[in-house]
């Protein structure tokens, strides 16, 4: 399995960046004009001081040197403007790269694994952590540039000046640092939590409105409510404590840092005293060291900044670096589409060892395999593995004679549909739900399908019929129906190789007639692989796999296993057992002749 190298930050961020390097560097290069264009108005505010401590201010030079440093204002706004503009789009592009690799990664990486992280964590991370890294990465390159390139400039024309005023100017840097180096003594440790701390919230936040139902029904003022209130206020005084607890250097380093003035102004008067500096030169000095202010204002803003482009580069690194499953290039002959599966091993992870124990089987092409068992035998697992949702760790699965590791997906995908009790329907109409077994099906072939699934009697029930999106439906859809829409899009898709995962869980007895029907359209003439927990629905298969602890216990046809499999005859027994409670309880015993 292929696995992503460790990078930093940045380096992340950058191979992000390839398809826009040059809007990058055009950011770059205005931002530069910019710092550039703001220098003007010190030279001309310089050039002013001069005229008037030489005592020739004449109105019409202070107006060509005012327009000059106005022109200069004008182009160091303009180019900011631009070069935001470039950062901004640069900054999308590489959110869009971002995005984009991510579900690229989730297609490949093995789908169990995708399946294992809740869809809200995935939002999370794919919709708003990537989203913090935004604004301040597109304003990182212009702003950055201005407020480091500015004060360098400055500070070495104060350097060219007099290189005493130039150090003066950095008096207060030491102080303020040491401020904000004691704020931020515990700054990475105080941010790891609040990072925790938001995730937690979030995760509870989450489960409280995935899990609303529940709590409703069941769990109101305690549980999961209790946990979400806990999680919500503990977050708030996490942030209040850390807030007060910085607020006070954070001001005091704020005033300090920034306050030039303290160093530039005593040393500036005794270098006039000394005559080494004019009047001029002074206030010049004064005004050029206020520049300095921006970047030390600027210095904890861009902490913050980049701990946040950290962390969530981090949480998408850890996508990124899920391990994928290879795939194979080239597409393969099969010969049929029979299913071997060769002394199989299969471990979810290491700490729970295998759940699949050297397991044999053979699915004869057309045939009707049924796989049964207690849970956690293993069944769905089985299913799984050869629709390649991970791969076998020892042993293989073949279809049609190739192991379906040499199958590229888009063919192995063409030849097994995939059908199991948790029917997504996507928010487009049930017409587009269903076309999506076969995107180039035509209107007529997609109706003709719903119908042989059973599906026009109920979408008739809806006022815009097969258009009728399925968020406008969703709440009024049973299981069954769902199901049936699954079922409509497998038999569009009308895949060689049927598996059924409990795919009859939610029959209620209006909808089974429906569903058995629509099965029986689906699977005609298919290799047919079902797992179903209730018996009465495979009896007619032509082999009966019983599993048992990762292991096959036996198989046969029903009779067979009944006469010769205690662990069968024991579930039968109490599979019967259940209908005739369930039919006697409902009293309508004659649904249930088995
Ligand atoms: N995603 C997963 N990660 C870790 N362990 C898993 C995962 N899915 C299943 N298991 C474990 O693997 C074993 C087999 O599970 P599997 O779902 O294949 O059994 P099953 O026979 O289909 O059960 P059921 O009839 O209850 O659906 C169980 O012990 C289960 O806890």
């Amino acid at each position: 399995m292929k696995k992503s190298k460790k990078k930093g930050t940045f380096t992340s961020v950058l191979s992000f960046a390839s398809e826009c390097r040059g809007k990058m560097i055009l950011s770059v290069f205005f931002a530069v004009i910019s710092v550039a264009g703001g220098l003007v108005p010190y030279l001309g505010v310089y050039e002013i001081i001069l005229l008037f401590f030489g005592g020739n201010a004449a109105p019409r030079t202070i107006l060509l040197w005012s327009g000059v440093s106005a022109g200069g204002y004008v182009v160091k706004l303009l180019f900011h403007g631009i070069s935001t503009s470039f950062s901004h789009v640069s900054a999308y592009r590489i959110l869009e790269s971002i995005r984009l690799e991510l579900s690229r990664k989730l297609m490949r990486a093995p789908l169990g694994n995708v399946l294992s992280q809740t869809a809200g964590n995935l939002k999370n991370i794919i919709m708003d952590r990537v989203e913090t890294i935004e604004l301040p990465l597109a304003h990182m390159i212009p702003e950055g540039i201005s407020r480091l390139l500015l004060p360098v400039c400055v500070f070495g024309y104060m350097l060219f000046m007099d290189w005493r005023i130039a150090l003066a100017a950095l008096a207060c840097v030491p102080l303020g640092g040491a401020v904000y180096a004691v704020m931020m003594r515990s700054y990475g440790s105080q941010y790891d939590k609040y990072m925790k701390a938001s995730n937690h919230v979030n995760s509870v936040i989450i489960e409280y409105t995935e899990g609303i139902q529940v709590i409703k029904a069941f769990n109101r003022s305690a549980g999961s409510y209790r946990k979400y209130e806990e999680a919500v206020k503990s977050f708030k005084e996490f942030t209040l404590d850390w807030f007060r607890s910085t607020w006070g250097l954070m001001n005091l380093g704020n005033a300090i840092l920034p306050a030039t003035m303290l160093g530039v102004l005593p040393v500036g008067i005794l270098l006039y005293l000394n005559g080494a500096l004019t009047p001029a030169q002074i206030t010049l000095a004064m005004i050029l060291s206020m520049s300095i202010i921006g970047p030390a204002s600027w210095f904890t803003v861009a902490v913050n900044d980049f701990k946040s482009i950290q962390y969530a580069i981090g949480d998408v690194n850890e996508i990124l670096d899920m391990p994928e499953l290879p795939e194979a290039e080239e597409p393969v002959k099969l010969r049929g589409y029979d299913i071997q599966i060769q002394d199989i091993s299969f471990a979810y992870n290491d700490k729970h060892g295998d759940v699949l124990q050297e397991i044999s089987l053979t699915i004869p092409q057309g045939s009707f395999t049924a796989l049964v068992g207690p849970s956690g035998s293993g069944k769905s697992t089985v299913a799984r593995l050869i629709a390649r949702f991970w791969d076998v760790s020892k042993g293989y699965i073949s279809i049609g004679g190739e192991d379906i590791r040499r199958i590229p997906f888009s063919q192995l995908s063409e030849a097994v549909s995939f059908v199991s009790q948790e029917n997504f329907l996507f928010n487009c109409s049930l017409m587009e739900n269903i076309r999506l077994g076969n995107p180039a099906a035509s209107d007529e072939e997609v109706f003709a399908a719903g119908k042989a699934a059973c599906c026009d009697e109920f979408i008739g029930r809806f006022e815009k019929g097969w258009n009728t999106t399925a968020g406008e439906a969703g709440g009024r859809l049973s299981g069954g129906e769902r199901q049936r829409i699954a079922i409509a899009r497998a038999i569009l898709k009308n895949a060689p190789i049927v598996i059924l995962d409990e795919a009859t869980a939610f029959t209620d007895p209006e909808n089974e007639a429906q569903l058995q029907a629509s099965i029986a359209a689906l699977t005609e003439g298919k290799t047919l692989l079902v797992i179903a927990h209730r018996l009465s629905t495979i009896k007619e298969a032509d082999n009966i796999i019983v599993l048992k602890d990762g292991r096959v216990e036996a198989q046969g046809k029903q009779q067979e296993l009944l006469n010769t499999c205690s662990l069968y005859k024991e579930m039968w027994k109490s599979h019967i057992g259940a209908k005739n409670w369930s039919a006697s309880s409902a009293g309508r015993e004659e649904l249930y002749h088995v």
